[in-house]
């Protein structure tokens, strides 16, 4: 029988040895093309059959239909990611609050505070504390769940989320006693609303122009998901306007692109996809991916498969 073929897309970097024992075990491929007409030729050629391991929680860059079509099988890695990102919505809504990202850009351009050595400038408004503050979640998977309990236990936020189904009362109590409500009751009630659920064509665009005008004035907006899941046109100018008081961004609708208005506002504090970006978790990532493709060659399928193919036999 010939050996089964991994075609290795992107480069391993933490995870070695795991990959050392699957090269042992399977051809791995390496594409030579560089551009997507000669890498579709390539896994013409028989490299692409059977599963894609995909290293990454979020899988929006992957048409899930046309897999489950052609018996694709398709996994990715959502508990690895879940402390890292859920750590950074942590700091970008704390950030978020007491407007750092003034005090970080004015400081860099020479401006104590955001006011020069003459005394001009303006000083940036005084944040506001955590506590207290209802903190409201949409998406209670992993990363929804991690940030609510450290929100609740180490800021005394009140957490309350809306999600397609509601958590069992054990997981809830977990996630720092969250308290399910409709979508409308999340954007009217919520202080912080913090996005943390997959982009998909029902997400695309959930919170727009009417969402936004729902939530309270002075609201704090905060994204790792994906940017696409936020109207960004729609955003900036809420928070132009001044009824979004600041967000907190890990994530833009066009990657590397961030509108205009966004980059140009103050009360934007904006990072580039880093989410994931830490060792450790870089490190999970890939052994959970390798995980995937190993019980793959094993012959005994995907371990962290993608939900829409749950049940399936691919
Ligand atoms: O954005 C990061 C991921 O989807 O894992």
């Amino acid at each position: 029988m010939s050996r089964p073929k991994v075609l290795l897309l992107g480069e391993v970097k933490h995870a070695h040895e795991t990959w050392a024992a699957i090269a042992q075990q399977a051809d791995v491929i390496v594409p030579q093309s560089t551009d997507r007409a000669g890498f579709l030729a390539e896994c013409r050629s028989g490299a692409l059959d059977g599963y894609i391991c995909h290293n990454g929680a979020g899988y929006d860059s992957i048409d899930i239909a046309a897999c489950t079509a052609r018996g694709i099988g398709v996994s990715h890695t959502p508990h690895a990611v879940d402390d890292a990102t859920a750590d950074l919505a942590i700091w970008l809504m704390l950030g978020s609050l007491r407007n750092l990202a003034v005090g970080l850009g004015s400081l860099r351009a020479g401006r104590w505070r955001g006011v020069d050595n003459e005394g001009k400038g303006n000083l940036p408004d005084k944040g506001h504390d955590p506590r207290g503050k209802t903190l409201g979640i949409l998406g209670m998977g992993g990363i929804g769940r991690n940030m609510a309990r450290k929100a609740a236990l180490a800021f005394g936020m009140k957490i309350i989320y809306h999600n397609r189904t509601r958590l069992a009362h054990e997981d809830e109590r977990e996630a720092g006693q969250a308290n399910y409500v409709g979508f409308e009751e999340l954007l009217r009630e919520s202080d912080v609303l913090s996005l943390n659920l997959p982009l998909n064509p029902s997400t695309k665009h959930i919170i727009s122009t009417l969402q936004l005008s729902q939530t309270k004035p002075g609201v704090v907006l905060v994204n790792t998901a994906r940017g696409a899941v936020i109207d960004e046109a729609a955003l900036a100018s809420f928070l132009a306007r001044g009824h979004v008081a600041a967000v907190g961004l890990d994530v833009y609708e066009n990657e590397p692109e961030i509108h205009p208005d966004l980059i140009a506002n103050p009360r934007a504090l904006l990072v580039p996809h880093m989410g994931t970006w830490t060792v450790e978790t870089e490190r999970a990532m890939e052994e959970a991916t390798m995980a995937n493709v190993r019980s793959a060659l094993a012959g005994t399928g995907l371990t962290s498969g993608v939900p829409e193919q749950r049940g399936l036999t691919l």
